[in-house]
């Protein structure tokens, strides 16, 4: 066991936006969070990293309640990516990747040749060194998600949590950066839209709905035909893709009202 909500609820705007929500990602394990537009992923992901607290119920990191866990053991261990993230200051990509390893050494203690290497590893997984010195304000929406992603991989966590990593990058970006979250050694929690790239690289999912789980398992036991119908309003073709052996969905048009 590493992360887990049990029967978490948390409100905003005064109403209930998670309700509760029970889930436990497996130790190595990747775990899709999908669901429709405002069903609770990010809010859900955000308390799971510690940055808010539930309302009822509780989230364990290895079965600890996470608020009685020290902030700084909590920075190293567990990364998370967000959606936006935003800077006007003058920071370079390597500026903010550095940052990853701010819990590990501290700001003012000297950068050492172990921290340099893991920095360069990353930015050379992630396709970006070539552009490590370039300033931030210059970079594209996918290379900025790529930068936040090697910022977090930098921070060589035990749990990552992903809101929409893939949501500015091109096809062959997707892929890799999903593969390589999938090849990594750390528990990962990610919030996904993409339905097939969902099925492809997760281990499990968890489908939200209206604040609440629906249903939680193996892609091809959650992402049912009737499923897709009731809580995305959509008609698709499932089947197991003759070519990587996972879900494939095929979605059909809306039909005209
Ligand atoms: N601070 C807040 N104040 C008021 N409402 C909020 C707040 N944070 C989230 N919500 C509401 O809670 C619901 C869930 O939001 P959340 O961002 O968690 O959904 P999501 O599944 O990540 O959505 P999306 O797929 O659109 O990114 C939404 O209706 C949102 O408007």
């Amino acid at each position: 066991m590493t992360i887990a909500a049990r029967n978490v609820g948390w409100s905003a705007g005064g109403r209930m936006v998670l309700d509760g929500v029970t889930l436990e990602a497996a130790p190595g394990q990747v775990l899709g969070l999908i669901g429709p537009n405002g069903s609770g992923k990010s809010s859900l992901l955000r308390l799971l990293a510690g940055l808010r607290r539930v309302a009822s119920g509780v989230v364990t990191l290895d079965g600890r309640n996470i608020d009685r866990c020290p902030r700084g053991a909590l920075a190293r261990r567990v990364a998370m990516v967000e959606q936006q993230a935003a800077t006007e200051a003058p920071v370079t990509v390597l500026d903010v990747v550095r940052l990853g390893r701010v819990p590990h050494r501290g700001l003012f203690s000297s950068w050492n040749a172990p921290d340099a290497a893991l920095v360069d590893q990353v930015l050379c997984h992630v396709g970006l060194h070539a552009l490590r010195h370039r300033l931030w304000h210059t970079l594209s929406g996918g290379e900025r998600q790529r930068a936040q992603i090697a910022r977090a991989l930098a921070q060589h966590p035990q749990e990552l949590l992903l809101d929409e990593p893939t949501n500015h990058l091109d096809v062959q970006h997707q892929l890799e950066i999903l593969a390589l979250i999938r090849r990594l050694p750390v528990t990962t929690v990610v919030a996904l839209h993409d339905l097939n790239l969902a099925a492809m690289f997760c281990d499990n999912l968890v489908l939200l709905q209206n604040g609440r789980v629906r249903t939680a398992g193996a892609p091809a036991d959650v992402l049912t035909r009737q499923r897709l119908l009731e809580v995305f309003g959509v008609s698709a073709h499932l089947g197991i893709s003759p070519h990587h052996g996972r879900l494939h969905i095929q979605f059909l048009p809306p039909q005209p009202r």
